[in-house]
């Protein structure tokens, strides 16, 4: 799929723009701060409704505007399909497809996919726990667009159910009666294990689908590694004993859930569940090696080649599903040396449609040489 042509009203710094895009390769080159990220920005957040770089709309919108609209020519499989968004911070998004409104924006995710690497990349390696929970539930997504529904019922269930915790635990210690609040914990006790299973049944099988994957593409991006080298495990907040699927996982999560109550009671929160699990990032030199964890271990080059591997994995694994995402690549090859920019370069150039970034237009390797627009003073313009 490419995006063929994209419109922006009051989104970032943009008051309008009006970009003719095509399949291949697009590299937007301009002096810091001009506006080069916030175009790539808004095809992401067509893509998932969400953006890489902030984690509420409110900065998405141009400042004095009270609304953005993303607009957006996508084309796949020979046929073209114009996707919008509104964006309207406090308020609900609305989302149309060939002008007709959808009804409800989230119905939006995964008509258009997209693959970014971005500098904020690093966190996934070396930030928290919810950072790399967050890359795995926004790949489920991008696969499977039901899940954005389990993904929002599950946090809703989450926040309710801690209410009731801390409810609950306060009138345990101030001895009010607790009866009420502990036969309604019962019922939220049972949403938890059973939408929580259905994530955790999904997170599971979806590391296994990128293991391999993840492998392969540390080998290319880091000098002198094996497949091997590279690995993830899903760590679960307890031992699921080998259980994988959805009935088991649900049950597993009430048991769980049964025999933490008092210190759940006692801290107020919930202990048991998807949002608990880590994703374990190791690496290792050969098969027989001891592994290290990558975050608190890996040098910075290790770091970053992990981060890009990650990336590259959730692309060849989305084109394994059948589908060519768009590659964004955001200010990334600022960071890489000469001969990891060639490589990089290099896996990435068959992709249907690739949009670089760079301020200066030399960091974009020779190999990714297409068409050029210099951004700059709010203007985005053609090179010749
Ligand atoms: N909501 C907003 N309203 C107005 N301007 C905004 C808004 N959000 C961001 N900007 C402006 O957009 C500019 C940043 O744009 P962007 O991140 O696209 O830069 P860039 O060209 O990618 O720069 P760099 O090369 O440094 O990454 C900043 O000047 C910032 O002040």
């Amino acid at each position: 799929m490419y995006v063929a042509h994209l419109t922006l009203h009051d989104f970032r710094s943009y008051a309008t723009a009006d970009v003719e895009l095509g399949p291949g390769v697009t590299a937007f080159i301009g002096r810091n701060g001009q506006g080069k990220t916030n175009l790539v920005e808004a095809i992401d957040y067509l893509s998932r409704l969400a953006s890489h770089r902030v984690s509420g709309d409110g900065p998405l919108v141009r400042s004095g505007a009270e609304q953005a609209v993303v607009r957006a020519a996508v084309v796949r499989d020979g046929r073209t399909a114009v996707l919008e968004v509104e964006i309207n911070p406090g308020r609900s998004n609305r989302a149309r497809v060939n002008r007709s409104p959808l009804p409800r924006a989230r119905e939006l995710v995964g008509l258009v996919r997209t693959v970014v690497f971005s500098p904020e990349d690093l966190t996934l390696v070396k930030g928290d726990p919810s950072d790399r929970r967050k890359f795995l539930d926004d790949l489920l997504v991008l696969r499977t667009p039901r899940l954005a529904g389990v993904r929002s019922d599950y946090d809703r269930i989450l926040k309710q159910r801690n209410s009731l915790l801390k409810t609950a635990g306060a009138a345990r210690r101030g001895s009010s009666s607790q009866e009420g609040a502990l036969s309604t914990l019962g019922v939220w006790d049972d949403h938890l294990s059973r939408v929580g299973a259905e994530l955790l049944a999904e997170r599971i099988a979806l590391v296994e689908a990128l293991r391999p994957y993840v492998g392969k593409a540390y080998e290319t991006v880091a000098r002198g590694a094996s497949r091997d080298d590279a690995d993830l495990e899903y760590r679960p907040s307890f031992d699921l004993e080998g259980r994988t699927g959805r009935e088991e996982l649900t049950e597993a999560l009430l048991a769980e859930v049964e025999r933490r109550r008092k210190d759940e009671l006692d801290r107020g929160i919930s202990l048991v569940g998807p949002h608990r699990d880590e994703l374990l990032l190791s690496l290792g030199h050969g098969p027989d090696q001891d592994r290290l964890p990558v975050k608190g271990y890996a040098s910075h080059g290790e770091s970053w080649s992990f981060a890009l591997a990650m990336r590259l994995a959730s692309y060849d694994l989305l084109r394994a599903d059948g589908d060519d995402p768009i590659l964004i690549l955001d200010d990334v090859f600022a960071e890489l040396d000469t001969e990891r920019r060639a490589q990089l370069a290099e896996l990435v150039a068959g992709a249907e449609q690739v949009l670089v970034t760079a301020a200066v237009g030399a960091d974009v390797p020779e190999a990714l040489a297409g068409v050029r627009y210099a951004v700059g003073g709010g203007e985005v313009v053609r090179e010749q």
